[in-house]
């Protein structure tokens, strides 16, 4: 049962950081703060417990110095746990932050911007890299306290024994090169490494729209073949990015223990001289080998290098160009005159369309004709500003479209779609989202318009049927699509090849209904069909990006050129596919239109 819940966008309870927001700076001091607090206890701990040893061999009593060292041991134990768990914050409230920028800024990008990236890359760079790019504050913070440990522990050391650490700290630059070597190296290889995550997802996710396709041609195991081939390249990266890695941590590996023996050889020597005592030779062994330990930030650099990497393709979303709005309105009541003045489309170089002194009455609908390829829908999307043209002006009732203020044209330009997105809520609420919230009565006198009223009540929940639920046929997807272009109506209606899974009866019903009952308003259709043609008041035929005549579908018809358009050469005005017993046609006599 439909009920009449309005469907008011809610404003959710949004993560910290997930309406993207930076998280500032507290999540990261927590980190840094718990770190530094562990290796402050880290440094300290060989000297108490050093001091402890002394004395409980001496007198055998360590008084307040065996509590203080069993304090610290569990110190330590507790802000190493409180450091793990404001990293796993750290983490996420800033991947949050940088998934929902990078999205963001995809969203408000100038639509045709954003083509380069196919859905799997932008999946991969809002996904595994918004992730990995949230760890590089805990990481950086983590850093600069595990470089603590190990200087704290060589000033340590040198108020213990200044010979053991010189011996320490002849050690230390070896250690240094092999960290640097491998941020180094490590960089190219982990940028290759997510560049190919990324290839690997496109593919799957075009062979997962195209399925159909693929199985009908039987060409699963070519497909197949295509998706994993750059699975080898991922391989020998990954190979490579654990060879750095490991042999960064071997050549450490190696160092640390050859450093802390020749530690504890100087402070075997210095204890056989006289000059440390048991406890101290303890804490100086200690200390060189937190002081080596300096090879265990190679980990938490190589978080930091595919961080960095990661970063950059997340931001290669987060600061793709916006659509810019203006500061003017619409007049008011304005007929919806739609005017392109020296209007040029160039992609890669290539005019794909020029339209100048070309003026389509307020009121009027235009059908948008021509071959595949002519630039139907560069010029369906230059009429709405879906996109800017590269040259020349849109103007929308006498005023630039790039001048208007965001709100008067979303409310006032509505557009269908081939192929809507509908999104994840109920059918009522896909129908109602847009620039305007319409009341359900609204909502459902569009569905009625589109013809989609009669199948959403045969669903089990009518209107508040989640679209996940609802099976819907490919028309039936395209009526959602119109009833919410309907609901959102302005003074100019983009349909853009919006009704091409629709039988010619049910195409025919909905240009009547949009006639009848939908707000009044210039309508440019992108149409292929020559009965949307012949409905419309004008026809606008482009070839090769221009205008290659404008009349009604009438006139042009007698021209082989425009009847060859719709693939046919027949007599007739292949307008014939109209349901008999149609409304006769009301024009509007459009005062100019030329090209
Ligand atoms: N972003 C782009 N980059 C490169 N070329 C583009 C881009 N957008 C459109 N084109 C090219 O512009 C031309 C017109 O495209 P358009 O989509 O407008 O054709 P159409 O007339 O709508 O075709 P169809 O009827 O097949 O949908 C095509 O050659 C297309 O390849």
């Amino acid at each position: 049962m439909w009920t009449s819940r309005p469907w008011g966008r809610q404003t959710p309870r949004t993560r910290e950081g997930a309406d993207g927001s930076a998280p500032g700076r507290a999540p990261e001091a927590l980190v840094l703060l718990c770190s530094v607090g562990a290796a402050a206890v880290a440094v300290a701990q060989p000297l108490v417990l050093g001091r402890t040893l002394d004395l409980l061999l001496r007198d055998g009593d360590a008084g307040r110095w065996l509590p203080l060292s069993a304090g610290l041991l569990l110190g330590e134990l507790l802000l190493d746990s409180l450091t793990s768990l404001f990293t796993g914050r750290c983490n996420a409230v800033w991947t949050a932050s940088i998934r929902s920028r990078a999205l963001r800024g995809l969203l408000r990008a100038v639509p045709d911007s954003a083509r380069p990236h196919p859905p799997g890359d932008v999946g991969t760079r809002l996904t595994l890299n918004a992730a990995d790019a949230g760890g590089a504050p805990a990481a950086r913070a983590a850093l600069g306290a595990s470089l603590i440990t190990p200087l704290g522990a060589l000033v340590a050391l040198a108020f213990v024994d200044v010979w053991v650490a010189a011996c320490v700290l002849t050690g230390l630059p070896a250690l240094a090169l092999v960290l640097r070597t491998f941020a180094r190296d490590t960089g190219a290889s982990v940028a290759a490494y997510q560049r190919t995550q990324s290839l690997i997802a496109s593919r799957l996710l075009e062979a997962l729209d195209g399925a159909a396709t693929i199985g009908a041609a039987g060409t699963g195991d070519r497909e197949r073949a295509r998706i994993l081939a750059p699975l080898a390249e991922l391989a020998a990266q990954g190979r490579h990015m654990w060879a750095l890695h490991g042999r960064a941590l071997g050549r450490s590996n190696v160092l640390v223990p050859l450093l802390t023996l020749a530690a504890t050889a100087v402070g075997g020597l210095r204890l056989a001289a006289g000059h440390l005592s048991v406890g101290d030779l303890l804490a100086a062994c200690r200390y060189a080998q937190l002081a080596a330990g300096i090879g265990g930030a190679a980990t938490l650099l190589g978080a930091l290098v595919r961080a960095r990497e990661a970063r950059r393709r997340t931001q290669e979303l987060e600061w793709m160009p916006p659509l810019k709005y203006g500061s003017r309105r619409l007049p008011q009541d304005g007929p919806g005159e739609l005017e392109l003045r020296g209007v040029r489309v160039v992609r890669d170089g290539r005019q794909v369309l020029r339209a100048d002194h070309l003026r389509v009455p307020g009121g009027s609908t235009v059908a948008v004709v021509g071959r595949s390829g002519a630039g139907k829908s560069v010029l369906a999307a230059v009429a709405g500003r879906l996109i800017d043209p590269d040259e020349g002006h849109v103007l929308l009732d006498g005023v630039p479209l790039d001048r208007l203020t965001r709100e008067a044209l979303r409310t006032e330009v509505a557009y269908a779609f081939e192929r809507p997105v509908l999104g994840e809520g109920t059918i009522a609420e896909a129908v109602a989202t847009g620039s305007r919230q319409p009341a359900p009565e609204q909502v459902r006198h569009a569905a009625l318009a589109a013809g989609a009223d009669s199948f959403v009540q045969r669903l089990p929940h009518g209107y508040d049927t989640p679209l996940a639920e609802a099976p819907l046929s490919g028309g039936e997807h395209q009526r959602l699509g119109l009833a919410r272009a309907f609901a959102h109506a302005g003074r100019l209606l983009v349909m853009d090849d919006a009704t091409s899974s629709l039988d010619t009866a049910t195409e025919h019903e909905v240009n009547l209904a949009l006639r009848r009952s939908v707000r009044r308003g210039t309508r440019l259709v992108v149409a292929h069909r020559p009965s949307v043609a012949d409905r419309a008041d004008l026809v606008l035929w482009l070839e090769a990006g221009e205008v290659r005549a404008v009349g009604t579908h009438r006139e042009l018809w007698h021209r082989a050129g425009y009847r060859a358009v719709f693939g046919t050469d027949t007599g007739g005005t292949g307008a014939e596919d109209v349901t008999p017993g149609d409304e006769p046609v009301r024009r509007h006599e459009p005062e100019e239109v030329r090209p």
